[in-house]
């Protein structure tokens, strides 16, 4: 048999690189070809929507499959952890894309943007989440497993039996996940609920509040995350929202990429986008007032001495190491104890579990998935521990991370729980990965009704002769404009490739720089109070001082929008495969293994 050659991991990125280039220029070469039109309803036809593709539906099948059963536990399951949603009939598909080519988009008032959290979740209603069911030492972990199995397909006929699909949101379906959560509530002194202040309540299931705060009697820290995304007074408005309705909740403001609200964002920024380098972690706003929580809610049963040391380090820039000065830090950071859990982990411990077990206080980091758990966990630990993704579902399996030896952080996969929101609503929001989206032009419209898209990306209408002139415009037509000025065309036609704009629109909303904000009921007909209220001041101060400077090692660059949810991909599978460290791959992950790996990049740079 031939010798394998041996392959480094600077070989592997080559040939992606090539690979890539290689693609670019077939399109560049394509995109000369003209786009010949003649009268709407022709043209509509005449751009593709590659949704239909074949391999796309095929790959799409394939992310859904279902877990495997009866395989033997040294057998290596792919779908085991993966997200698993029902997937959306193609009659529904079909009146979705209709409505997307006839709808003239309508701009909503201010008031559409309140949301109200007992529109979304019902609370009181079978809209749960599944918790584990009794058991005891005496049964078997067979036993065990399949009761568990039972209980979670009663709690899906609830649900399918009392909503229509069409009212029901994505949610999880692989128990799976539920268990992981299951295990990280059982390891827990302290749960960190992580939300989007975009959108909190969409992120905040009633349900999971009374569970924790009431059955398990834990503490919830409710985290308000990626507050740069949103203006400081309406920031303020939802912490006081939930401290009204929830008043259990200790509520912590967060951003792992903060930035100065004082200084204007320019449309052009909406292509740009920033990347974290080194110590730039540790520039989080937040990790001092979560501190603050913890002391509040373990009222000295630890000695959180060492993390308040931590956090006066890092804001002075010094390195862990002996906190002399004198030994820098080198690139990867200091050592953080990583624990990989494995499958005994997951199985559940006695009923009465030690609070603070050895002085070591145990944090859970759960939350929707995109919410930034993972971007938290590295900016309280001042630097990459945990791999970031955009694409939803990045983190399969529970980890625990050291911060200071009295504090452990426990990073839950993304959890999405049912709710009434509206799917598009749903994707706009990043829980429902945009890669596997059969229909994504409604969920532009819903974000263009919203937000003024074709204003901000200059887009011109695709039957316009006179730019200046008034349109009206229908979700697609937004998409095939933005698909035009993009140069986004079908590699075998040479069409607009609409479904491709799509999907670019929706990341650009995910990752912020289309900002769709929702507000607490009544926020419009008190907005000024809230621009004047004195914590409004507080967060633009804080916010001023932490955030990104001249000298920053943050870098910015203009997106290559056309492949870089390609190359994100190819970049995990790299840290997956190779172990390999650089910025976007873990540095202290060891093992991290298949189960970890992101399934969204076996799609191919047209479908993402
Ligand atoms: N603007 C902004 N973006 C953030 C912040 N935190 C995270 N993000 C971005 O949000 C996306 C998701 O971040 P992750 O930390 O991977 O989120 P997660 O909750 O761990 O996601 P899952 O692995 O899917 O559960 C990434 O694109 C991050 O760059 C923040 O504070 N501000």
């Amino acid at each position: 048999m031939p010798r394998k050659k041996p392959f480094s991991v600077k070989q592997k990125k080559k040939q992606l690189q090539d690979k890539r280039e290689r693609k670019r220029g077939l399109q560049d070469g394509l995109r000369s070809s003209s786009n010949s039109r003649s009268g709407s309803r022709e043209r509509r036809e005449e751009q593709t929507d590659t949704s239909d593709g074949e391999s796309v539906t095929q790959q799409i099948r394939r992310l859904n499959q279902q877990p495997s059963q009866g395989l033997g536990p040294r057998v290596y399951d792919p779908n085991r952890y993966r997200l698993h949603f029902e997937r959306d009939s193609r009659e529904e598909v079909e009146k979705r894309k209709r409505a997307a080519r006839e709808q003239v988009l309508q701009p909503v008032s201010v008031e559409v943007l309140e949301l109200d959290i007992r529109e979304v979740y019902q609370p009181g209603s079978v809209l749960d989440f599944p918790r584990r069911p009794p058991w005891n030492y005496e049964m078997s972990k067979e036993q065990l497993m399949s009761q568990e199995e039972r209980s979670f397909q009663e709690y899906l006929g609830k649900i399918h039996g009392a909503y229509t699909s069409e009212k029901l949101s994505y949610f999880e379906h692989n128990l799976e996940t539920w268990r992981q959560l299951w295990r990280v509530l059982e390891m827990s002194d302290i749960i960190l609920l992580i939300t989007d202040i975009r959108h909190p309540v969409v992120n905040f299931p009633p349900a999971f509040y009374e569970y924790v705060t009431g059955e398990l009697g834990l503490a919830l820290v409710l985290v308000l995350n990626k507050v740069d995304l949103a203006p400081p007074a309406l920031v303020i408005a939802w912490k006081h929202y939930f401290h009204q309705h929830y008043p259990q909740l200790h509520i912590v403001l967060f951003t792992s990429f903060p930035r100065d609200p004082r200084t204007p964002q320019e449309s052009s920024s909406v292509l740009k986008k920033s990347r974290r380098r080194g110590r730039g972690w540790t520039r989080a706003l937040g990790p001092e007032q979560l501190l603050r929580a913890c002391e509040a809610i373990t009222t000295g049963k630890v000695d959180l001495s060492s993390w308040r040391e931590k956090i006066a380090r890092d804001v002075a820039g010094a390195s862990w190491g002996n906190g002399s000065g004198e030994e820098e830090e080198d690139e990867d950071g200091p050592a953080v104890l990583v624990e990989q859990q494995t499958d005994s982990a997951m199985e559940p411990t006695g009923p009465s579990r030690e609070r603070y077990k050895d002085g070591v206080v145990t944090i859970g980091c759960v939350g929707f998935p995109n919410v930034g758990k993972s971007s938290l966990i590295n900016g309280l630990v001042g630097r990459k521990v945990v791999s970031v993704s955009r694409t939803p579902g990045h983190t399969r399996y529970f980890q625990t991370y050291f911060l200071t030896p009295s504090v452990k952080l426990c990073d839950c996969p993304g959890l999405i729980f049912p709710s009434l929101l509206p799917r598009q609503l749903q994707v706009l929001a990043g829980i429902y990965p945009i890669a596997q989206i059969q229909e994504p032009y409604t969920a532009v419209g819903y974000l263009a009704s919203r937000v003024p898209v074709q204003a901000l990306l200059h887009l011109r209408h695709p039957e316009a002769e006179d730019p200046s002139a008034e349109h009206s415009w229908c979700a697609w037509d937004i998409c095939e404009a933005w698909a035009e000025k993009r140069g986004y065309k079908t590699a075998k036609a040479a069409r607009n490739d609409v479904y491709r704009a799509a999907n670019s629109l929706l990341r650009l909303a995910v990752d912020g720089r289309l900002t769709l904000c929702f507000h607490p009921p009544g926020y419009n007909g008190q907005k000024g109070i809230w621009e004047s209220h004195p914590e409004t001041t507080e967060l633009v101060v804080l916010q001023g001082r932490v955030g990104p400077t001249g000298d920053d090692e943050e870098e910015e660059e203009e997106e290559e929008l056309s492949s870089s949810c390609e190359e994100e991909g190819e970049e995990d599978r790299d840290a997956d495969e190779e172990g390999e460290g650089d910025e976007d791959t873990p540095t202290s992950v060891p093992g991290s293994c298949l189960a970890a790996r992101n399934p969204y990049s076996l799609l191919g740079e047209d479908e993402c």
